[in-house]
């Protein structure tokens, strides 16, 4: 079958400290998948490491067939995957407009459907603050920037590692609501988040991972009936 990622037997090391095991992850085009487990699990080194962050790494890595091994992040981006990382990554000195319209570009196929509007019109408050610099915006606001960025490159796979960390109640229901939008879009989306009640509404399939393999996958329905669930997120 050809994936939108495929990696198989996934290893990586921070320094002598050897963090993953041995992971499988394939995700289809348009499918959301959620990834669980415990803080220092591995979650976000498994995404650092996709994406060429980690570069002490071993494994197979394909993103449509190509092979990804030997890239950095910014040709992994290219081939569609778009990182919303844990604590953001938007420009502080630029305004929200100046941070929106230099992340633009279109999609491997031409796609231009995420326009300037359209995030606009899916993260109203962005529209408000449009001559406000990245650094004045509230955590919330520089959450919503960052995923609009993402989208602004019209990605095929966008990964959102801990979006909703530290926010507000109201804010945190409004990054869920664009989730699902942008589920129902037909973006691919890899979700890593603490309410694993909510991964698992949003989600095709989860994987849950302890220390640094996957201990529990499935379709996410499965996953969240499944009696060792409890045990392996600490709940
Ligand atoms: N830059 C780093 N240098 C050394 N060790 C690291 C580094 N980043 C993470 N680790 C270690 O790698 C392991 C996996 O951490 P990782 O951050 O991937 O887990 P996680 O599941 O994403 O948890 P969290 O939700 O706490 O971020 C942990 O033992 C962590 O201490």
């Amino acid at each position: 079958m050809n994936h939108l990622l495929d990696a198989r037997d996934i290893h990586a090391w921070y320094g002598s400290s050897h963090v993953l095991h041995g992971i499988d992850l394939h995700i289809q085009s348009k499918e959301t998948i959620g990834l669980l487990g415990k803080n220092g699990m591995g979650k976000s080194t498994l995404i650092r490491t996709l994406l060429g962050h980690v570069t002490q790494r071993e494994g197979h890595i394909a993103i449509r067939g190509v092979d990804a091994m030997q890239m950095q992040p910014y040709q992994v981006a290219r081939l569609g995957v778009a990182y919303v990382p844990e604590g953001r990554g938007i420009f502080g000195n630029l305004t929200v407009k100046e941070n929106l319209l230099m992340a633009a570009r279109p999609g491997r196929h031409g796609e231009v459907d995420w326009t300037f509007d359209r995030v606009l019109s899916t993260f109203p408050r962005l529209a408000e603050r449009l001559t406000n610099l990245g650094d004045q915006l509230s955590g919330g606001e520089q959450q919503m920037l960052s995923i609009s960025r993402a989208l602004m490159t019209h990605p095929e796979l966008l990964i959102l590692d801990e979006a909703t960390e530290g926010l507000a109640p109201l804010i945190v229901a409004e990054i869920w609501r664009v989730i699902k939008e942008i589920r129902s879009s037909g973006i691919a989306t890899l979700i890593v988040d603490r309410d694993w009640r909510k991964v698992l509404q949003h989600s095709d399939r989860a994987l849950v991972l302890q220390k640094g393999q996957v201990v529990l996958q499935g379709d996410a329905k499965e996953v969240f009936n499944h009696p060792d669930l409890s045990k392996y997120l600490g709940i």
